[in-house]
């Protein structure tokens, strides 16, 4: 049985996973449509989504996940979620992760790693998550930002720190780059051990992730250092393959979660 596949969002990692899939790289799974953003009077809609796709996945932002998430897990469909920052809502958490009958399934996204500390949060205990994220100065602009602040990150000749916290703060504030730090946190399967921070480095040249985990099963120090996606520098180049092989999982072509 083929796997039917929408996406929603067609930027540098919804217009990658579209053209992986059309090229054969989840076998069992098939590209059904794209929903487009904004006017859905012509060509695929969200509503073409729910009535034809197996799992729609969501590489649009968090806001995204909250529209059209509950909708579809209520419609017994499962989600495969980019933006897994919307997760830091204690209501939407349950509706996607909790309430059905659809699955949520979180995509591995930027991060390596994330498979032992679930591991280690279901076998053991976790005291401690602290991950520490540096991007380009201009990849970390946000709309809230004043004109100063703008300009002083852009002429930023030395790293800048921009914020510590935990996944609800760094989420808030950064909305398109601090999804890691709650994926770290639902691994975890506690959103308390998670302490983030941001930087902005002028010499980066990679988006880099440093996660130290300290659980009762052992240390984890994972460091990854990705490219950037070519479409959008405040995302990885890795994410849309980590998105698809989520699908080629979820298809079961290969049966391996490694
Ligand atoms: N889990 C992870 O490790 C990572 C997660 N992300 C998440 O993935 C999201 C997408 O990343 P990119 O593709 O790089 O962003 P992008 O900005 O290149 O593309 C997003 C696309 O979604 C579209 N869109 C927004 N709202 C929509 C809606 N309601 N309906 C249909 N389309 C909509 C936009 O028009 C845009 O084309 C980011 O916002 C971020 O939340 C990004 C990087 C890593
Ligand atoms: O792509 C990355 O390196 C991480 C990212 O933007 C996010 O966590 O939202």
């Amino acid at each position: 049985m083929v796997l039917k596949v929408a996406l929603i969002g067609s930027g540098a990692i919804g217009s990658r996973v579209a053209e992986l899939l059309d090229a054969g790289a989840a076998p069992g799974a098939e590209l059904t449509g794209v929903v487009p953003r904004g006017d859905t009077r012509t060509g695929f809609s969200f509503e073409a989504a729910l009535e034809l796709a197996d799992v729609v996945v969501e590489c649009a932002g968090v806001a995204a996940v909250e529209e059209f998430g509950p909708r579809l897990i209520a419609a017994g469909k499962d989600l495969l979620v980019t933006s897994i920052g919307a997760l830091c809502d204690a209501s939407l958490r349950k509706a996607l992760l909790e309430d059905g009958p659809g699955r949520t399934f979180l995509t591995t996204g930027a991060l390596g790693g994330l498979d032992a500390i679930t591991a280690a949060g279901a076998g053991g205990t976790i005291s401690r998550i602290t991950v520490e994220s540096r991007k380009l100065p201009a990849a970390l602009i946000q709309p809230w930002m004043d004109g100063q602040t703008r300009a002083d990150l852009l002429s930023a000749t030395h790293a800048v720190e921009l914020l510590r916290g935990g996944p609800s703060e760094l989420i808030r504030a950064f909305p398109k780059s601090t999804n890691v730090v709650s994926a770290l946190a639902l691994a975890a399967g506690n959103w308390d051990v998670v302490q983030a921070v941001l930087i902005a480095d002028p010499a980066a040249k990679q988006t880099s992730h440093h996660v130290r985990a300290e659980t009762s099963l052992g240390t984890f120090d994972i460091r990854v250092s990705n490219e950037a996606s070519p479409g959008n520098p405040a995302s990885s180049a890795l994410v849309p393959h980590a998105v698809v092989r989520g699908l080629k999982t979820l298809a079961n072509a290969s049966g391996s979660f490694i």
